[in-house]
């Protein structure tokens, strides 16, 4: 089976994107330019914003784009696709340009967070990966951060989902994506290794099963380990773990650091409060009671609004599966294609579900935020060649309901797409991980607590120029138009 010593991620692509690929390179338009975005539609969990994340891995993929020697063998074996064609593969090399949204921005629905620009067929070809990453890692990136909207401050969230995860790729791409959308560390060590995010574990009950009784177990691994944390509740937690771990952690004394105890199982408000009054009282007031089972951002509000004594949270299944939403929903739409007098002419999908329209033209979205406290107004969609920045005020109306408007004076227009790619050679300077993770945390800091509550959060204006509006209802009607004189002339010939 797979066992190929040159597999490449070129593959890694739905079958249709190869097959379109040869009708471009056959007819000879697989060189005209093209662009591509990169949006979702709705906003994942009905949360109030997400969090953009993926493009690392992105990057990684478009840098080794190549088919290798396998990789055509078996296209080969296909049986659909010509020699020449073939050869056309082995010398493809990605010459085109993206703009991204930098790792770990705000994002919203219906703004572009990727556009490729460049050859028609080269475009097309990446489009299944790009989603793939995207899609998921933006969704965890946010999944994340909902929960860090939830915890207090200063509470540590660890990611515990490995066992749970969609297999291994998932569990370590996840775990990169919750430590930017909040997380503080991981239990995976080899996402330590790869992306340098710290790396926590405490024990399983399995070691207090393997002494078969508790006091041994953690005497064991107190004796072995410097920083301690005791599971606390395989037999009784209360009358049997915090006891243990007290008893441990005094005969102990300076030689470990006895960080505190966890609990994974039955009620958790109620136990962690008798748990602190038992640590309390043996005098361990700074040891930190940690949870973990089953949690996720609702569960944790709710210990929280009852009064539960926990300090930090062991997340599994519900942060690395995403488990209320199972993929984004990203898509990748054309744009912008170059016509056959080698003019750029903007191009959309339309359809009778007014959400699947996309919105044609080359596009650049600005943040704006107002001079006066750094507060976010809303992010306006506009034409590449348009300058709000250079504006004294700008109008701002919802893409649908354009009676809702306003005029915004005294603002700071922020482009948010930037350059990664030019023809091909990568021109971005790529942060380190704690950077984009420290970013998301000020970013999400400006922006309004009403589009941060993770209940029925308020909508995040995302609007678009009036250029751009314009254009679109052009593109509408004159779709609209040719669509009934192609039919006119169809069934004039016919009769
Ligand atoms: N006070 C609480 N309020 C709300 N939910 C809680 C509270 N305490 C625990 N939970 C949640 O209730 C769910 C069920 O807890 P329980 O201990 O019954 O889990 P379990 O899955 O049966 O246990 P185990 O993991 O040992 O099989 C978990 O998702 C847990 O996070
Ligand atoms: O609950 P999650 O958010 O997915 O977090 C990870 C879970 O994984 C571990 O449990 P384990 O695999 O031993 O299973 P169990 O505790 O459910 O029996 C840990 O004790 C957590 O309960
Ligand atoms: O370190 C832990 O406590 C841990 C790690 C993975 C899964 N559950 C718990």
């Amino acid at each position: 089976m797979y066992n190929y010593a040159d597999d490449s991620l070129s593959l890694h692509t739905d079958l249709y994107q190869i097959n379109m690929l040869k009708t471009y390179w056959e007819k000879g338009i697989d060189n005209r330019n093209a662009v591509f975005e990169v949006y979702f539609r709705e906003n994942p969990f009905n949360n109030g914003y997400a969090i953009f994340a993926g493009l690392e891995r992105v990057i990684q993929y478009i840098q080794s784009f190549r088919f290798t020697e396998t990789d055509l063998a078996y296209l080969r074996e296909l049986d659909i696709y010509s020699e020449e064609f073939l050869d056309y593969l082995k010398h493809f090399k990605f010459t085109a340009s993206i703009r991204s949204m930098v790792e770990g921005e705000l994002c919203f629905a219906n703004e572009p967070l990727i556009q490729v620009e460049g050859p028609l067929g080269q475009c097309q070809l990446v489009e299944t990966a790009i989603l793939n990453i995207v899609n998921y890692q933006t969704l965890i990136a946010t999944k994340a951060s909902r929960m860090r909207q939830v915890v207090g401050k200063d509470d540590k969230l660890s990611e515990f989902g490995s066992r749970r995860a969609q297999e291994m790729d998932a569990a370590i791409w996840g775990t990169r994506a919750a430590y930017i959308g909040g997380f503080d560390s991981t239990s995976n060590v080899r996402a330590g290794k790869l992306f340098g995010i710290p790396v926590s574990g405490t024990h399983a009950h399995s070691l207090v099963q393997a002494y078969r009784d508790e006091y041994q177990a953690f005497k064991a691994y107190a004796e072995t380990h410097k920083d301690v944390v005791f599971l606390v509740d395989t037999y009784d937690t209360l009358r049997s773990g915090v006891p243990n771990a007290i008893r441990v952690a005094k005969e102990m004394g300076d030689k470990i650091n006895f960080i505190g105890v966890r609990i994974d199982s039955g009620d958790m408000a109620y136990q962690s409060k008798r748990i602190r009054e038992q640590l309390d009282e043996a005098g361990f007031t700074e040891a930190h009671i940690i949870a973990s089972n089953d949690l996720d951002e609702l569960t944790i509000l709710n210990l929280i609004m009852q009064g539960a004594k926990i300090d930090d949270w062991g997340v599994g299944t519900k942060i690395i599966t995403a488990f209320d939403q199972a993929s984004l929903g990203g898509v990748y739409k054309l744009v912008s294609i170059e016509n056959s007098k080698g003019e750029m002419v903007p191009t959309m999908k339309i359809s009778s579900n007014a959400s699947k329209m996309s919105t044609p033209g080359v596009k650049q979205v600005w943040r704006i935020t107002r001079n006066r406290d750094g507060k976010s107004e809303g992010d306006y969609v506009a034409l590449s060649d348009e300058r709000p920045d250079l504006q004294d005020s700008l109008f701002m109306f919802h893409p649908t309901h354009t009676y809702i408007n306003k005029t915004v004076t005294d603002y700071t227009a922020k482009p948010i797409l930037v350059d990664i790619f030019k023809d091909g050679e990568l021109v971005y300077d790529k942060p380190d991980l704690k950077t984009i993770k420290a970013y998301t945390a000020t970013v999400i800091q400006d922006l309004w607590d009403e589009y941060k509550r993770i209940l029925n959060p308020e909508q995040y204006p995302v609007d678009l120029s009036q250029r751009l509006y314009d254009e679109k209802m052009a593109s509408i009607k004159s779709i609209r138009d040719k669509i009934q004189n192609d039919i006119d002339v169809n069934e004039n010939n016919h009769f």
